[in-house]
């Protein structure tokens, strides 16, 4: 294969796209949004884990596009609620919600409980247009906060307390927060894993004749 690797970054989510581009910046791989491409349909998240719905978005962008794909499904699970929101961390408060709706939403819900404890859960799933895929997860503990502090980062950031560094996540910068997130360390995975993970795409890309997309995998 000539020059470097394409790989698209299969998320719709303005502060992921922007950590793990910035997670990978050094390394030699051309990335990709779905903004660069005209209009793809949407992936129906209805996997039970986080590692189905990895594959799902991962695998959809790299057979509709013809590239290799990174997906990212995370989400926030809170002990006193037995895990919840987890998988459905983005529908917490319904389809259209803002974020602060949905981090209000778990703070009400939150209000009347002591233990506080909290995890945020990514999977990476790596993928190319005939199906295969590597898969990469962490974890990262903290607490519910009781109210939201901070402007950084995305999503439950503001309530989400980290002990170790005694901020939210919306209190650390991108790069504090790469250092230490789930996505920041399952992103280090890929980071230490890169030369082998761009032979395994080189090896599993078909030829280009081969995943031409066709118009019915776009009705998918
Ligand atoms: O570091 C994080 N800091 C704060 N909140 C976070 C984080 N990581 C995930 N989250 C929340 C956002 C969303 O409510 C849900 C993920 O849902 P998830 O389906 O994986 O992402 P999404 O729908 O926003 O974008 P997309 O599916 O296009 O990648 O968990
Ligand atoms: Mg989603």
């Amino acid at each position: 294969m000539e020059g470097p690797l394409i790989l698209v970054i299969a998320t719709r989510n303005k502060g992921k796209t922007l950590e793990i581009r910035s997670l990978l910046k050094d390394f030699p791989v051309e990335i990709r949004n779905l903004d660069d491409f005209g209009p793809i349909p949407e992936v129906v998240e209805d996997g039970e884990t986080f590692d189905d719905n990895a594959y799902k978005k991962a695998s959809f962008a790299a057979r509709v596009l013809g590239m290799p794909a990174l997906a990212d499904d995370s989400g926030l699970s809170v002990e006193a609620l037995d895990g919840r929101p987890g998988v459905y961390s983005a529908r917490y408060a319904g389809e259209n919600a803002t974020d602060r709706e949905r981090s209000t939403k778990l703070l009400a819900e939150m209000a009347d409980k002591k233990n506080r404890k909290a995890a945020f859960e990514c999977v990476i799933s790596i993928a190319v247009p005939t199906g295969p895929a590597l898969t990469y997860e962490a974890r990262c503990e903290g607490e519910i906060t009781d109210a939201p502090a901070g402007e950084n980062g995305f999503g439950y950031d503001p309530i989400f307390f980290y002990p170790p560094l005694n901020k939210t996540f919306a209190q650390l910068t991108r790069e504090e927060k790469n250092r230490v997130s789930h996505r920041g360390k399952a992103l280090a995975e890929v980071r230490d894993e890169f030369d082998k993970i761009m032979q395994w795409l080189e090896i599993h890309m078909p030829e280009p004749e081969k995943f031409a997309c066709k118009d019915d995998d776009l009705k998918a």
